[in-house]
């Protein structure tokens, strides 16, 4: 095998409320359930029982990433590390989605327009206007951000393109340092990574879902190529059934 000196770990949040209530989430601040909790915990305990215990924690500024991350490093003993919080992290926003319900959407709007708001990677969902119901426009820890930097809604691609450079700027740095990095962040803030990580295709990245509470180790080369492409799941066969329940959600 290649010679891999980085190790990344990716954990996307334990299931939130509104995972459990089929909701559109995006930037709207939701807790973990039970269930959610739980999971977290249980990322940390196969962080453990595989000996990668991580020497640096990035998350999001949304509660469902941080507590998990919290819970996860707890389970670990890791809970001593230092953690960094970035916006870059966040979850997509989804626009005029956020608060809706995900069956419902797609009953009203069809299949096709259903998925190409969800997962189609240069759509973007309708712009949530400021002061809306679900706006962040108001929101204290966005405060910093200059009008124009703070998303309205957001297609993957946007995610990309304001994700990557923490990736470099405050990620790599950590990685080259020889810090094992936990990352604990979203469904689709993890999505734009591992769609550059992997160099996934634009077509390609459609397909591609991320349970959660799982983590998922990579291992990169000197030039920060996986040795291992598409990540190890810590737990595989947990991992494909809920991926295939991330994929259906909206269809009950
Ligand atoms: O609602 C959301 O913010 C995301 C993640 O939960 O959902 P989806 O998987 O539909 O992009």
């Amino acid at each position: 095998m290649a010679d891999a000196p980085y190790k990344l770990i990716l954990l996307r949040h334990g299931e939130s409320e509104w995972n459990a209530k089929n909701l559109f989430t995006g930037w709207v601040d939701v807790n973990l359930t039970g269930k959610g909790e739980e999971e977290a915990i249980r990322g940390g305990e196969l962080l453990r029982e595989a000996g990668l215990l991580p020497n640096v924690v990035h998350t999001s500024l949304l509660k469902r990433a941080i507590r998990s991350a919290n819970l996860a490093l707890d389970a670990a003993d890791r809970a001593w590390i230092p953690v960094h919080r970035a916006w870059r992290l966040n979850e997509r926003h989804y626009g005029a989605l956020q608060g809706k319900d995900k069956a419902a959407t797609l009953a009203e709007f069809g299949e096709e327009q259903f998925m190409t708001w969800r997962r189609s990677y240069d759509t973007p969902p309708p712009v949530l206007e400021d002061g809306a119901e679900w706006s962040q426009s108001d929101d204290p820890r966005y405060a910093h951000l200059p009008s124009e930097v703070r998303p309205r809604t957001e297609c993957l691609k946007d995610v990309v393109i304001r994700m990557l450079p923490y990736w470099y700027d405050n990620i790599v740095p950590d990685l080259l340092a020889g810090r094992v990095v936990l990352v604990a962040a979203h469904g689709n803030s993890l999505r734009a990574l591992v769609k550059h990580l992997d160099g996934v295709s634009d077509a390609d990245i459609v397909g591609l879902n991320i349970p959660t509470g799982i983590p998922l180790l990579y291992e990169l080369d000197t030039d920060f190529q996986p040795v291992n492409p598409g990540g190890t799941y810590l737990d595989p066969e947990a991992a494909k059934s809920a991926i295939e329940a991330v994929k259906n959600q909206g269809k009950k």
